[in-house]
Protein backbone atom coordinates (compact mmCIF):
# COMPACT_ATOMS: atom_id res chain seq x y z
CA UNK A 1 0.00 0.00 0.00
CA UNK A 2 1.18 3.51 -1.04
CA UNK A 3 0.65 6.69 1.76
CA UNK A 4 -0.61 9.71 0.21
CA UNK A 5 0.13 12.82 2.28
CA UNK A 6 -1.80 16.32 2.82
CA UNK A 7 0.33 19.34 2.18
CA UNK A 8 -0.17 20.22 5.24
CA UNK A 9 1.26 17.11 6.92
CA UNK A 10 4.09 17.15 4.44
CA UNK A 11 5.08 20.82 5.83
CA UNK A 12 4.90 19.51 9.40
CA UNK A 13 7.46 16.62 8.37
CA UNK A 14 9.33 19.64 6.49
CA UNK A 15 9.90 21.49 9.77
CA UNK A 16 10.60 18.43 11.49
CA UNK A 17 13.27 17.58 9.46
CA UNK A 18 15.02 20.95 9.05
CA UNK A 19 15.41 20.56 13.16
CA UNK A 20 18.22 18.09 12.19
CA UNK A 21 19.19 19.22 8.38
CA UNK A 22 19.38 22.64 7.22
CA UNK A 23 16.65 23.79 5.15
CA UNK A 24 19.49 24.43 2.03
CA UNK A 25 20.99 20.76 2.29
CA UNK A 26 17.28 19.40 2.07
CA UNK A 27 16.61 21.63 -0.95
CA UNK A 28 20.03 21.00 -2.58
CA UNK A 29 18.84 17.56 -2.13
CA UNK A 30 15.31 18.07 -3.62
CA UNK A 31 16.57 19.88 -6.94
CA UNK A 32 19.86 17.33 -7.10
CA UNK A 33 16.80 14.57 -7.52
CA UNK A 34 14.93 17.00 -9.98
CA UNK A 35 18.18 17.14 -12.10
CA UNK A 36 19.41 13.70 -12.55
CA UNK A 37 15.48 13.29 -13.81
CA UNK A 38 15.84 15.79 -16.13
CA UNK A 39 18.96 14.39 -17.55
CA UNK A 40 17.54 10.64 -17.95
CA UNK A 41 14.66 12.25 -19.80
CA UNK A 42 17.03 14.57 -21.99
CA UNK A 43 19.38 11.77 -22.50
CA UNK A 44 15.99 9.57 -23.46
CA UNK A 45 14.38 12.06 -25.58
CA UNK A 46 17.40 13.70 -27.47
CA UNK A 47 20.57 11.01 -27.09
CA UNK A 48 22.56 13.15 -24.86
CA UNK A 49 22.52 15.65 -21.70
CA UNK A 50 25.77 18.02 -22.61
CA UNK A 51 25.32 20.93 -24.87
CA UNK A 52 21.31 20.28 -24.46
CA UNK A 53 19.38 23.40 -23.34
CA UNK A 54 16.40 23.54 -20.43
CA UNK A 55 14.37 26.20 -19.33
CA UNK A 56 13.47 26.74 -16.13
CA UNK A 57 9.54 28.54 -15.08
CA UNK A 58 10.86 29.91 -11.86
CA UNK A 59 7.88 31.22 -9.39
CA UNK A 60 8.26 33.30 -6.05
CA UNK A 61 9.20 30.59 -3.78
CA UNK A 62 11.29 27.24 -2.35
CA UNK A 63 9.44 25.60 -5.70
CA UNK A 64 11.47 27.81 -7.97
CA UNK A 65 14.51 27.40 -5.64
CA UNK A 66 14.43 23.86 -6.41
CA UNK A 67 14.39 24.45 -10.08
CA UNK A 68 16.94 27.15 -10.12
CA UNK A 69 19.08 24.66 -8.12
CA UNK A 70 18.47 21.58 -10.38
CA UNK A 71 19.36 24.64 -13.15
CA UNK A 72 23.00 24.61 -11.69
CA UNK A 73 23.18 21.01 -11.02
CA UNK A 74 22.63 20.77 -15.12
CA UNK A 75 24.75 23.07 -15.97
CA UNK A 76 27.57 21.15 -14.48
CA UNK A 77 26.83 18.32 -16.56
CA UNK A 78 27.46 21.45 -19.83
CA UNK A 79 23.47 21.52 -20.17
CA UNK A 80 22.32 24.76 -21.04
CA UNK A 81 20.48 26.42 -18.50
CA UNK A 82 17.97 30.13 -18.91
CA UNK A 83 15.75 30.46 -15.86
CA UNK A 84 13.08 32.69 -16.73
CA UNK A 85 11.64 34.34 -13.33
CA UNK A 86 7.77 35.52 -12.85
CA UNK A 87 8.83 37.30 -9.81
CA UNK A 88 12.08 38.82 -10.64
CA UNK A 89 12.20 40.46 -6.95
CA UNK A 90 11.26 37.40 -4.92
CA UNK A 91 13.29 34.36 -6.95
CA UNK A 92 14.88 32.33 -4.19
CA UNK A 93 18.06 34.52 -3.74
CA UNK A 94 20.51 31.37 -3.12
CA UNK A 95 19.16 29.32 -5.59
CA UNK A 96 19.43 32.25 -8.13
CA UNK A 97 23.26 32.92 -6.83
CA UNK A 98 23.96 28.92 -7.13
CA UNK A 99 22.43 28.65 -10.96
CA UNK A 100 24.50 32.03 -12.00
CA UNK A 101 27.90 30.46 -10.52
CA UNK A 102 27.26 27.68 -12.10
CA UNK A 103 27.29 29.72 -15.51
CA UNK A 104 23.59 29.51 -15.69
CA UNK A 105 21.37 32.79 -16.47
CA UNK A 106 17.98 34.14 -15.66
CA UNK A 107 15.72 36.76 -17.66
CA UNK A 108 12.71 38.11 -16.63
CA UNK A 109 9.20 36.55 -18.05
CA UNK A 110 8.11 40.19 -18.68
CA UNK A 111 11.03 41.51 -20.34
CA UNK A 112 12.45 44.41 -22.79
CA UNK A 113 10.81 43.10 -26.45
CA UNK A 114 7.73 42.14 -25.30
CA UNK A 115 4.94 41.33 -27.52
CA UNK A 116 1.40 41.42 -26.80
CA UNK A 117 1.18 38.40 -24.51
CA UNK A 118 3.57 41.16 -22.28
CA UNK A 119 6.21 37.56 -22.41
CA UNK A 120 10.14 39.30 -23.08
CA UNK A 121 11.96 37.99 -25.95
CA UNK A 122 14.63 36.71 -24.12
CA UNK A 123 12.43 34.49 -22.32
CA UNK A 124 9.95 33.58 -25.54
CA UNK A 125 13.81 32.66 -27.14
CA UNK A 126 15.01 31.03 -24.29
CA UNK A 127 11.53 28.63 -24.04
CA UNK A 128 11.19 28.00 -28.45
CA UNK A 129 15.24 26.83 -27.85
CA UNK A 130 14.77 24.56 -25.35
CA UNK A 131 14.66 20.77 -25.06
CA UNK A 132 13.25 20.28 -22.07
CA UNK A 133 11.07 23.01 -19.98
CA UNK A 134 11.37 22.33 -15.59
CA UNK A 135 8.13 23.49 -13.91
CA UNK A 136 9.07 25.42 -10.78
CA UNK A 137 6.16 28.13 -10.99
CA UNK A 138 4.65 27.22 -7.72
CA UNK A 139 4.32 23.82 -5.28
CA UNK A 140 2.77 22.95 -2.00
CA UNK A 141 1.53 26.53 -1.72
CA UNK A 142 -0.11 27.04 -4.98
CA UNK A 143 -3.74 28.50 -4.97
CA UNK A 144 -5.61 28.28 -8.16
CA UNK A 145 -5.14 27.99 -11.50
CA UNK A 146 -1.80 29.56 -13.26
CA UNK A 147 -1.80 32.65 -13.62
CA UNK A 148 -2.01 34.72 -16.90
CA UNK A 149 2.08 35.62 -17.70
CA UNK A 150 2.58 31.43 -16.09
CA UNK A 151 -0.15 30.35 -18.31
CA UNK A 152 1.24 31.93 -21.13
CA UNK A 153 4.70 31.10 -21.07
CA UNK A 154 3.10 27.74 -20.41
CA UNK A 155 1.01 27.45 -23.77
CA UNK A 156 4.30 28.10 -25.66
CA UNK A 157 6.24 25.18 -24.37
CA UNK A 158 6.13 21.86 -26.75
CA UNK A 159 8.77 19.65 -25.28
CA UNK A 160 8.38 17.40 -22.18
CA UNK A 161 7.95 19.21 -19.10
CA UNK A 162 9.77 18.12 -15.67
CA UNK A 163 7.28 19.45 -12.91
CA UNK A 164 9.16 20.13 -9.97
CA UNK A 165 6.48 18.73 -6.65
CA UNK A 166 3.62 18.97 -8.84
CA UNK A 167 2.32 20.41 -12.12
CA UNK A 168 1.45 24.18 -11.65
CA UNK A 169 -1.63 25.14 -11.68
CA UNK A 170 -3.08 22.05 -9.93
CA UNK A 171 -4.99 22.45 -6.48
CA UNK A 172 -2.08 20.09 -3.99
CA UNK A 173 -5.37 19.14 -1.62
CA UNK A 174 -7.79 18.12 -4.36
CA UNK A 175 -6.40 17.51 -7.75
CA UNK A 176 -9.01 20.22 -9.23
CA UNK A 177 -8.00 22.09 -12.26
CA UNK A 178 -10.02 25.33 -12.47
CA UNK A 179 -8.33 26.98 -15.66
CA UNK A 180 -4.82 27.04 -16.76
CA UNK A 181 -2.30 24.27 -15.58
CA UNK A 182 0.91 22.70 -16.21
CA UNK A 183 0.63 18.90 -17.89
CA UNK A 184 3.88 17.21 -17.19
CA UNK A 185 5.49 14.01 -18.52
CA UNK A 186 7.41 13.75 -15.30
CA UNK A 187 6.78 14.85 -11.62
CA UNK A 188 9.60 14.46 -8.96
CA UNK A 189 8.08 14.78 -5.68
CA UNK A 190 9.23 14.66 -2.34
CA UNK A 191 8.92 12.35 0.65
CA UNK A 192 5.99 11.11 -0.76
CA UNK A 193 2.68 11.12 -2.79
CA UNK A 194 0.50 14.27 -2.81
CA UNK A 195 -3.53 14.06 -3.64
CA UNK A 196 -3.14 15.98 -6.41
CA UNK A 197 -0.53 13.25 -7.72
CA UNK A 198 -3.80 10.45 -7.53
CA UNK A 199 -6.57 12.33 -7.39
CA UNK A 200 -8.98 13.83 -10.50
CA UNK A 201 -7.47 15.61 -13.56
CA UNK A 202 -4.65 16.41 -11.39
CA UNK A 203 -3.23 12.86 -11.29
CA UNK A 204 -3.60 12.94 -15.62
CA UNK A 205 -1.41 16.73 -15.36
CA UNK A 206 0.98 14.95 -13.24
CA UNK A 207 1.89 12.70 -15.61
CA UNK A 208 4.70 9.48 -14.86
CA UNK A 209 5.57 10.82 -10.86
CA UNK A 210 8.70 9.89 -9.19
CA UNK A 211 9.00 10.35 -5.39
CA UNK A 212 12.31 10.91 -3.69
CA UNK A 213 12.88 10.66 0.41
CA UNK A 214 15.51 13.24 0.86
CA UNK A 215 14.55 12.77 4.27
CA UNK A 216 11.04 13.94 4.65
CA UNK A 217 9.67 10.93 4.21
CA UNK A 218 10.87 9.07 7.91
CA UNK A 219 9.42 12.39 9.42
CA UNK A 220 5.81 12.02 7.61
CA UNK A 221 3.19 10.27 10.10
CA UNK A 222 0.16 7.85 9.05
CA UNK A 223 -1.08 8.87 5.67
CA UNK A 224 -4.11 10.33 5.11
CA UNK A 225 -5.11 8.55 2.38
CA UNK A 226 -4.15 5.28 0.61
CA UNK A 227 -3.31 3.74 -3.23
CA UNK A 228 -3.76 -0.28 -3.37
CA UNK A 229 -1.13 -1.43 -4.97
CA UNK A 230 -1.45 -5.12 -7.59
CA UNK A 231 0.60 -7.07 -5.54
CA UNK A 232 -1.54 -5.84 -2.27
CA UNK A 233 -5.07 -7.39 -4.31
CA UNK A 234 -3.12 -10.26 -5.45
CA UNK A 235 -1.84 -11.63 -2.70
CA UNK A 236 -5.00 -10.91 -0.53
CA UNK A 237 -7.91 -12.04 -3.48
CA UNK A 238 -9.55 -14.64 -2.14
CA UNK A 239 -8.73 -18.18 -3.96
CA UNK A 240 -10.17 -21.91 -2.48
CA UNK A 241 -7.68 -23.30 -0.61
CA UNK A 242 -7.74 -27.59 -0.14
CA UNK A 243 -10.10 -27.13 2.32
CA UNK A 244 -12.90 -24.81 0.93
CA UNK A 245 -15.76 -26.01 -0.88
CA UNK A 246 -18.96 -23.63 -2.64
CA UNK A 247 -20.15 -22.43 0.68
CA UNK A 248 -16.70 -22.02 2.79
CA UNK A 249 -15.68 -20.14 -0.57
CA UNK A 250 -18.39 -17.18 0.11
CA UNK A 251 -22.31 -17.37 -0.62
CA UNK A 252 -23.19 -13.92 -2.27
CA UNK A 253 -26.81 -13.05 -2.91
CA UNK A 254 -27.90 -10.66 -6.10
CA UNK A 255 -30.99 -8.86 -5.69
CA UNK A 256 -30.94 -6.61 -8.53
CA UNK A 257 -32.55 -6.64 -12.39
CA UNK A 258 -36.41 -6.29 -12.98
CA UNK A 259 -38.74 -7.33 -16.50
CA UNK A 260 -37.48 -4.01 -17.82
CA UNK A 261 -33.84 -4.11 -17.29
CA UNK A 262 -32.78 -8.07 -16.70
CA UNK A 263 -29.31 -6.55 -18.07
CA UNK A 264 -28.20 -5.36 -14.89
CA UNK A 265 -28.92 -9.01 -13.29
CA UNK A 266 -26.86 -10.81 -15.42
CA UNK A 267 -23.94 -8.64 -15.46
CA UNK A 268 -24.16 -8.14 -11.43
CA UNK A 269 -24.67 -11.61 -11.29
CA UNK A 270 -22.13 -13.04 -14.13
CA UNK A 271 -19.55 -10.69 -11.92
CA UNK A 272 -19.66 -12.51 -8.66
CA UNK A 273 -19.68 -15.75 -10.67
CA UNK A 274 -16.22 -14.64 -11.55
CA UNK A 275 -14.74 -13.01 -8.75
CA UNK A 276 -14.72 -15.85 -6.41
CA UNK A 277 -15.40 -19.47 -6.55
CA UNK A 278 -18.00 -19.00 -3.77
CA UNK A 279 -21.49 -19.64 -4.94
CA UNK A 280 -24.11 -17.18 -6.60
CA UNK A 281 -27.84 -17.20 -5.47
CA UNK A 282 -29.40 -14.49 -7.43
CA UNK A 283 -33.50 -13.62 -6.55
CA UNK A 284 -35.49 -11.43 -8.66
CA UNK A 285 -37.72 -11.05 -11.64
CA UNK A 286 -34.71 -11.69 -14.27
CA UNK A 287 -34.24 -15.59 -12.53
CA UNK A 288 -34.89 -16.66 -16.14
CA UNK A 289 -32.26 -15.03 -18.43
CA UNK A 290 -29.84 -14.66 -15.25
CA UNK A 291 -29.90 -19.08 -15.07
CA UNK A 292 -29.42 -18.84 -18.79
CA UNK A 293 -26.64 -17.40 -18.77
CA UNK A 294 -25.06 -18.03 -15.81
CA UNK A 295 -26.22 -21.55 -15.04
CA UNK A 296 -23.79 -22.10 -12.27
CA UNK A 297 -26.16 -19.24 -9.92
CA UNK A 298 -29.00 -20.80 -7.58
CA UNK A 299 -31.76 -18.26 -8.96
CA UNK A 300 -35.40 -17.83 -7.78
CA UNK A 301 -37.89 -14.73 -8.82
CA UNK A 302 -38.32 -13.92 -5.05
CA UNK A 303 -36.14 -12.34 -2.56
CA UNK A 304 -38.22 -14.76 0.11
CA UNK A 305 -36.91 -17.83 -1.57
CA UNK A 306 -33.19 -16.97 -1.84
CA UNK A 307 -31.72 -19.19 0.77
CA UNK A 308 -28.87 -18.41 3.15
CA UNK A 309 -26.06 -16.06 1.67
CA UNK A 310 -23.20 -14.11 3.87
CA UNK A 311 -23.52 -10.99 1.88
CA UNK A 312 -25.85 -9.14 -0.63
CA UNK A 313 -25.39 -7.17 -3.56
CA UNK A 314 -28.60 -5.11 -4.44
CA UNK A 315 -29.87 -2.65 -6.52
CA UNK A 316 -28.85 -2.38 -10.07
CA UNK A 317 -32.23 -2.25 -11.40
CA UNK A 318 -34.56 -2.69 -9.03
CA UNK A 319 -36.48 0.55 -10.06
CA UNK A 320 -37.55 2.84 -6.64
CA UNK A 321 -40.86 1.62 -6.65
CA UNK A 322 -42.66 -0.58 -3.95
CA UNK A 323 -41.34 -3.71 -5.40
CA UNK A 324 -37.48 -2.28 -4.97
CA UNK A 325 -38.04 -0.97 -1.50
CA UNK A 326 -39.29 -4.52 -0.55
CA UNK A 327 -36.01 -5.99 -2.13
CA UNK A 328 -34.23 -3.15 -0.47
CA UNK A 329 -35.57 -3.47 2.84
CA UNK A 330 -35.51 -7.12 2.85
CA UNK A 331 -31.91 -7.16 2.05
CA UNK A 332 -31.36 -4.81 4.84
CA UNK A 333 -32.61 -6.26 7.82
CA UNK A 334 -30.74 -9.81 6.85
CA UNK A 335 -28.13 -8.55 9.45
CA UNK A 336 -25.98 -9.65 6.19
CA UNK A 337 -23.45 -7.52 4.72
CA UNK A 338 -24.74 -5.12 1.97
CA UNK A 339 -23.57 -3.43 -0.93
CA UNK A 340 -25.91 -1.22 -2.49
CA UNK A 341 -25.66 0.38 -5.56
CA UNK A 342 -28.01 2.32 -7.93
CA UNK A 343 -31.45 2.12 -7.02
CA UNK A 344 -31.14 1.25 -3.85
CA UNK A 345 -29.34 4.19 -3.24
CA UNK A 346 -31.54 6.36 -4.70
CA UNK A 347 -34.35 4.69 -2.05
CA UNK A 348 -32.09 5.45 0.66
CA UNK A 349 -31.43 9.22 -0.24
CA UNK A 350 -35.47 9.60 -0.22
CA UNK A 351 -36.62 7.89 2.50
CA UNK A 352 -35.09 8.38 5.88
CA UNK A 353 -37.39 5.46 7.41
CA UNK A 354 -35.38 2.82 5.34
CA UNK A 355 -32.42 3.25 7.61
CA UNK A 356 -34.42 2.22 10.00
CA UNK A 357 -34.45 -1.71 8.28
CA UNK A 358 -30.86 -1.84 8.73
CA UNK A 359 -28.92 -4.21 11.02
CA UNK A 360 -26.52 -1.53 12.50
CA UNK A 361 -23.79 -4.45 13.40
CA UNK A 362 -23.98 -5.36 9.81
CA UNK A 363 -21.62 -3.54 7.23
CA UNK A 364 -23.20 -1.52 4.81
CA UNK A 365 -21.22 -0.37 1.19
CA UNK A 366 -22.22 2.28 -1.12
CA UNK A 367 -21.55 3.01 -4.43
CA UNK A 368 -22.45 6.20 -5.68
CA UNK A 369 -22.01 7.88 -9.13
CA UNK A 370 -21.41 11.72 -8.40
CA UNK A 371 -25.64 12.83 -8.96
CA UNK A 372 -26.69 9.71 -6.71
CA UNK A 373 -23.74 11.17 -4.14
CA UNK A 374 -25.63 14.47 -4.37
CA UNK A 375 -28.76 12.75 -3.42
CA UNK A 376 -27.35 11.25 -0.31
CA UNK A 377 -25.39 14.22 0.74
CA UNK A 378 -28.00 16.98 -0.11
CA UNK A 379 -25.72 18.73 -2.60
CA UNK A 380 -23.65 18.75 -5.51
CA UNK A 381 -20.00 17.00 -5.31
CA UNK A 382 -17.47 19.75 -5.43
CA UNK A 383 -13.65 19.96 -5.46
CA UNK A 384 -12.90 17.89 -2.26
CA UNK A 385 -14.16 14.58 -3.19
CA UNK A 386 -12.04 12.96 -0.44
CA UNK A 387 -13.26 15.56 2.26
CA UNK A 388 -16.94 14.71 0.67
CA UNK A 389 -16.70 10.94 0.89
CA UNK A 390 -15.20 10.80 4.36
CA UNK A 391 -18.10 12.85 5.70
CA UNK A 392 -21.06 11.26 3.83
CA UNK A 393 -19.58 7.99 5.05
CA UNK A 394 -19.30 8.91 8.71
CA UNK A 395 -22.90 10.91 8.67
CA UNK A 396 -24.50 7.46 7.36
CA UNK A 397 -22.19 4.54 8.95
CA UNK A 398 -21.47 3.32 5.60
CA UNK A 399 -18.32 2.29 3.42
CA UNK A 400 -18.85 5.14 0.44
CA UNK A 401 -17.32 4.19 -2.77
CA UNK A 402 -17.05 7.51 -5.02
CA UNK A 403 -17.21 6.30 -8.49
CA UNK A 404 -15.29 8.50 -11.44
CA UNK A 405 -12.11 8.66 -13.02
CA UNK A 406 -10.41 8.43 -9.44
CA UNK A 407 -12.57 5.97 -7.45
CA UNK A 408 -12.24 7.02 -3.54
CA UNK A 409 -13.51 4.81 -0.65
CA UNK A 410 -14.16 6.49 2.54
CA UNK A 411 -14.69 4.24 5.80
CA UNK A 412 -17.12 5.41 8.51
CA UNK A 413 -13.84 5.47 10.89
CA UNK A 414 -11.88 8.24 8.39
CA UNK A 415 -9.25 5.65 6.37
CA UNK A 416 -9.60 6.67 3.12
CA UNK A 417 -8.41 4.66 -0.05
CA UNK A 418 -8.36 5.79 -3.72
CA UNK A 419 -8.18 3.75 -6.66
CA UNK A 420 -5.90 5.89 -9.70
CA UNK A 421 -7.64 4.59 -13.06
CA UNK A 422 -5.72 7.48 -15.18
CA UNK A 423 -8.14 5.72 -17.85
CA UNK A 424 -11.90 5.85 -18.42
CA UNK A 425 -12.50 2.78 -20.02
CA UNK A 426 -14.81 1.76 -17.51
CA UNK A 427 -17.24 5.08 -18.12
CA UNK A 428 -19.73 2.75 -20.26
CA UNK A 429 -23.61 1.65 -19.25
CA UNK A 430 -23.66 -1.38 -17.16
CA UNK A 431 -20.65 -1.18 -15.79
CA UNK A 432 -21.37 -0.11 -12.02
CA UNK A 433 -23.27 -3.33 -12.64
CA UNK A 434 -20.19 -5.17 -12.67
CA UNK A 435 -18.38 -3.87 -9.52
CA UNK A 436 -21.59 -4.44 -7.83
CA UNK A 437 -21.26 -7.59 -8.16
CA UNK A 438 -17.55 -8.19 -7.30
CA UNK A 439 -18.10 -5.80 -4.42
CA UNK A 440 -20.82 -8.70 -3.01
CA UNK A 441 -18.56 -11.32 -3.70
CA UNK A 442 -15.77 -10.01 -2.15
CA UNK A 443 -18.09 -9.28 0.82
CA UNK A 444 -19.32 -13.01 1.47
CA UNK A 445 -16.07 -14.36 1.30
CA UNK A 446 -15.16 -12.04 3.98
CA UNK A 447 -12.45 -9.59 3.23
CA UNK A 448 -13.30 -6.18 5.07
CA UNK A 449 -15.10 -4.12 3.42
CA UNK A 450 -12.86 -0.79 2.94
CA UNK A 451 -10.61 -3.48 1.05
CA UNK A 452 -13.02 -5.17 -0.46
CA UNK A 453 -14.19 -1.72 -1.97
CA UNK A 454 -10.55 -1.30 -2.77
CA UNK A 455 -9.85 -4.12 -4.22
CA UNK A 456 -12.97 -4.36 -6.37
CA UNK A 457 -12.31 -0.83 -7.80
CA UNK A 458 -8.96 -1.68 -8.66
CA UNK A 459 -9.71 -5.13 -10.84
CA UNK A 460 -12.60 -3.42 -12.56
CA UNK A 461 -10.97 -0.60 -14.09
CA UNK A 462 -7.66 -3.10 -14.60
CA UNK A 463 -10.23 -5.20 -16.68
CA UNK A 464 -11.65 -2.38 -18.49
CA UNK A 465 -8.24 -1.86 -19.53
CA UNK A 466 -7.16 -5.19 -20.47
CA UNK A 467 -10.67 -5.44 -22.62
CA UNK A 468 -10.63 -2.14 -24.31
CA UNK A 469 -6.59 -3.12 -25.29
CA UNK A 470 -7.16 -6.39 -26.27
CA UNK A 471 -4.18 -7.75 -24.15
CA UNK A 472 -5.33 -11.07 -23.99
CA UNK A 473 -7.68 -13.96 -26.62
CA UNK A 474 -8.69 -11.10 -28.39
CA UNK A 475 -5.26 -10.26 -30.40
CA UNK A 476 -1.99 -8.27 -29.54
CA UNK A 477 -2.16 -5.06 -27.35
CA UNK A 478 -3.75 -2.55 -28.78
CA UNK A 479 -1.28 0.82 -27.88
CA UNK A 480 -4.20 3.14 -28.44
CA UNK A 481 -7.38 0.93 -27.55
CA UNK A 482 -10.85 1.25 -28.85
CA UNK A 483 -14.33 1.42 -26.60
CA UNK A 484 -15.76 -0.91 -24.69
CA UNK A 485 -19.44 -2.74 -23.28
CA UNK A 486 -19.86 -3.64 -19.77
CA UNK A 487 -20.05 -7.62 -21.59
CA UNK A 488 -16.31 -7.38 -22.24
CA UNK A 489 -15.59 -5.83 -18.96
CA UNK A 490 -17.20 -8.69 -17.47
CA UNK A 491 -15.01 -10.84 -19.65
CA UNK A 492 -11.73 -9.55 -18.61
CA UNK A 493 -12.24 -10.13 -15.39
CA UNK A 494 -10.70 -13.65 -14.83
CA UNK A 495 -7.86 -11.74 -16.34
CA UNK A 496 -7.31 -8.86 -14.29
CA UNK A 497 -7.15 -11.28 -10.97
CA UNK A 498 -4.34 -13.34 -13.15
CA UNK A 499 -2.49 -10.43 -13.59
CA UNK A 500 -2.86 -9.01 -9.87
CA UNK A 501 -2.11 -12.30 -8.45
CA UNK A 502 1.13 -12.76 -10.99
CA UNK A 503 1.94 -9.52 -9.90
CA UNK A 504 1.87 -10.65 -5.58
CA UNK A 505 4.44 -13.27 -6.75
CA UNK A 506 8.17 -13.52 -5.66
CA UNK A 507 10.24 -12.10 -8.43
N1 LIG B 1 7.96 20.00 1.68
C1 LIG B 1 9.18 19.52 1.47
O1 LIG B 1 9.50 18.52 2.00
C2 LIG B 1 10.12 20.25 0.62
C3 LIG B 1 9.67 21.33 -0.14
N2 LIG B 1 10.44 21.91 -1.05
C4 LIG B 1 9.85 22.79 -2.03
O2 LIG B 1 9.16 23.87 -1.46
C5 LIG B 1 7.94 24.03 -2.16
C6 LIG B 1 6.97 24.87 -1.39
O3 LIG B 1 7.55 26.15 -1.35
P1 LIG B 1 6.82 27.44 -0.79
O4 LIG B 1 6.04 27.08 0.42
O5 LIG B 1 7.88 28.46 -0.64
O6 LIG B 1 5.81 27.87 -1.89
P2 LIG B 1 5.61 27.66 -3.47
O7 LIG B 1 4.73 26.48 -3.66
O8 LIG B 1 6.91 27.69 -4.15
O9 LIG B 1 4.74 28.98 -3.86
C7 LIG B 1 5.35 30.20 -3.83
C8 LIG B 1 4.40 31.33 -4.08
O10 LIG B 1 3.78 31.23 -5.36
C9 LIG B 1 2.66 32.10 -5.38
N3 LIG B 1 1.51 31.42 -5.99
C10 LIG B 1 0.50 30.76 -5.36
N4 LIG B 1 -0.37 30.27 -6.22
C11 LIG B 1 0.07 30.60 -7.46
C12 LIG B 1 -0.43 30.37 -8.77
N5 LIG B 1 -1.57 29.69 -8.98
N6 LIG B 1 0.27 30.85 -9.82
C13 LIG B 1 1.43 31.54 -9.60
N7 LIG B 1 1.94 31.77 -8.37
C14 LIG B 1 1.28 31.34 -7.31
C15 LIG B 1 2.43 32.50 -3.97
O11 LIG B 1 2.96 33.78 -3.73
P3 LIG B 1 2.21 35.15 -4.01
O12 LIG B 1 2.56 35.50 -5.41
O13 LIG B 1 0.74 34.88 -3.83
O14 LIG B 1 2.79 36.08 -3.02
C16 LIG B 1 3.23 31.46 -3.21
O15 LIG B 1 3.58 31.89 -1.91
C17 LIG B 1 7.53 22.63 -2.43
O16 LIG B 1 6.51 22.50 -3.38
C18 LIG B 1 8.85 22.04 -2.88
O17 LIG B 1 9.07 22.31 -4.25
C19 LIG B 1 11.84 21.48 -1.23
O18 LIG B 1 12.62 22.59 -1.47
C20 LIG B 1 12.41 20.77 -0.04
C21 LIG B 1 11.52 19.79 0.58
K1 LIG C 1 5.73 22.98 -9.89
Amino acid sequence: MQGVWTPDQVREAEQRLFARTPEPAVMRRAAHAVAVQCARLLSEQTGGVAGRRVALLVGAGNNGGDALWAGAFLRRRGVGVTAVLLAPDKAHPAGLEGLRRAGGRAVPAEGAGADTTGIGAEAADALERADLVVDGIVGLSARGALRPVAAELVRRVIVPIVAVDLPSGVDPTTGAVDGPAVSADLTVTFGGLKPCHVLGTGAVRSGEVTTVGIGVTEELPEPELSLLDAADIGENWPVPGPEDDKYSTGVVGIAAGSATYPGAAVLATGAAVRATAGMVRYAGPAADEVRARWPETVATGSIGDAGRVQAWSVGPGIGTGASGRDVLRFVLESGRPVCADADSITILAEDEAMWDSRDPDAPLVLTPHAGEFARLSGAELGADRVGEAREVAARFDAFVLLKGNTTVIAAPDGRVLVNDARQAWPATAGSGDVLTGLIGALLATGVEPLLTCGYAAHVHSLAAEIAAHGATADGPRSEAGAPIGASALLDAVPAAIRAVRDAALPS
